[in-house]
């Protein structure tokens, strides 16, 4: 009788919690059914609900921002268009509409998230929705909700359904008291920002379903992303992509960020490409289910001597930014890969010179490239 009483008392809990996202008059499938609760602890499952000769079905989520649209490309490319969805709370531009599936999907509403999977038959989960560090100080009620309880929704949801997914996480994951130089995957994490903060929760409860639920949890500690076709999303690395843009449209640049702050950075190709290999990896191939990636390291002050070896009249001015510059200084400065590289044969292609050749041949500066030899 007690247990009934108890029962009944929890999942009105659960009802009335915001977090549940089950405030609706339908009671939810995973309040009171196919829950992770109801995996038996010792599951040792690894979940691929496709054959092997299959190809997986796809979900990107918050697939609008700055790496979304690259992911889709490459993986359109490996397992064919209509089986890669992009989805996002925002419109989609017309190329991106008529490239591909495109969907509404907010992360928050978790019935329309099982929806999509279910119509869908979804097997790979993308979870790119998030708010990135200097937009996550800015509304950290907004932050939390996104970045943890829509993280709530996507693992459930992913547990349920037996999904294959992959959650980024960031240099940002880690804080002052973290070794920086470098920071190897296992260390102290006590980030100082809302993002930080949500992100060591996700790696956290990622593991926790994979090892207690058999979630098959894939996550990637990404460096900041420079990319030439979209922009970043409010991020203390968004200094290293819009000094490209400034450099070609005014020849001038005022940085955020003081002249020797050292950050890890990471060209977007490589990024893609990591992503798809962790999710391809053979899962006895992972001994750890969180890996730092890594391809280069470089202050402003050295992105901007490579820049000027192709704009050389390139002005640079610096206007540090309090808030960006905290969080910089308490992050890595070079990350540690070696557990990525052993067990899952991880490679940059990019280095520093290369990235900013790269960039300004999509950019389309060639012509004002100097003679510099
Ligand atoms: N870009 C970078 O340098 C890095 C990115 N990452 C991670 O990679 C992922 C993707 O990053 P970006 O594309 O740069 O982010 P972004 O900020 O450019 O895009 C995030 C997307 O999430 C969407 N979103 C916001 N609230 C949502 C909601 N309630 N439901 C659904 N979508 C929602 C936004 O509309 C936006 O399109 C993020 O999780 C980020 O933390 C990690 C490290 C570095
Ligand atoms: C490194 C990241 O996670 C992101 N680019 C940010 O600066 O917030």
């Amino acid at each position: 009788m007690a247990i009934v009483k108890n029962l009944g008392r929890t999942l009105s809990q659960l009802l009335q919690s915001p977090g549940c996202g089950c405030q609706t008059s339908i009671v939810p499938v995973r309040c009171i059914g196919v829950s992770p609760r109801q995996v038996t602890s010792d599951a040792s499952f690894h979940s691929v609900s496709f054959s092997e000769t299959d190809h997986p079905r796809v979900l990107i989520t918050g697939g609008l921002g700055q790496l979304g649209v690259g992911l889709a490309k490459l993986l359109r490319k490996r397992f064919g268009k209509n089986n890669v969805i992009l989805s996002d709370i925002r419109k989609p531009p017309d190329d991106v509409f008529y490239n591909g599936p495109f969907i509404y999907s907010d992360i928050l509403d978790y019935k329309n998230l099982r929806e999509i999977v279910v119509n869908n038959r979804i097997t790979w989960l993308f979870h790119y929705s998030a708010l990135l560090s200097a937009v996550g100080e800015a509304n950290v009620p907004l932050a939390r909700a996104v970045n943890i309880t829509g993280l709530h929704n996507i693992l459930d949801i992913a547990a349920e359904h037996s999904l294959r997914l992959f959650v980024p996480s960031t240099i940002g994951a880690f804080g002052p008291t973290s070794p920086r130089n470098p920071t190897p995957d296992l260390c102290i994490q006590r980030p100082r920002t809302i993002y930080g903060v949500s992100k060591v929760h996700a790696e956290l409860m990622g593991e926790y379903y994979h090892y207690r639920y058999g979630l098959d949890f894939r996550c990637l500690r990404y460096p900041g992303i420079i990319s030439a076709d979209s922009q970043p999303g409010g991020g203390t690395t968004d200094y290293a992509v819009q000094i490209f843009h400034d450099a070609i449209k005014n020849g001038k640049f005022q940085c955020n960020l003081k002249s020797d702050t050292r950050l890890p950075m990471m060209y977007i190709d490589d990024c893609l490409k990591a992503t798809l290999d962790v999710m391809e990896a053979p899962a006895a191939s992972l001994s750890m289910r969180t890996y730092n990636i890594s391809a280069m390291s470089f202050s402003p002050e050295e992105l901007v001597q490579e820049v000027k070896k192709h704009i050389p009249e390139l002005q640079v001015t610096y206007n540090v930014d309090a808030v960006r510059q905290a969080i910089a200084d308490s992050w890595p400065m070079n990350f540690d890969d070696s557990n990525a590289r052993r067990d899952w044969g991880w490679k940059h292609d990019f280095d520093l010179s290369e990235l900013v050749t790269t960039m300004f041949n999509i950019l389309g500066s060639d012509s004002r490239v100097a003679q510099i030899n």
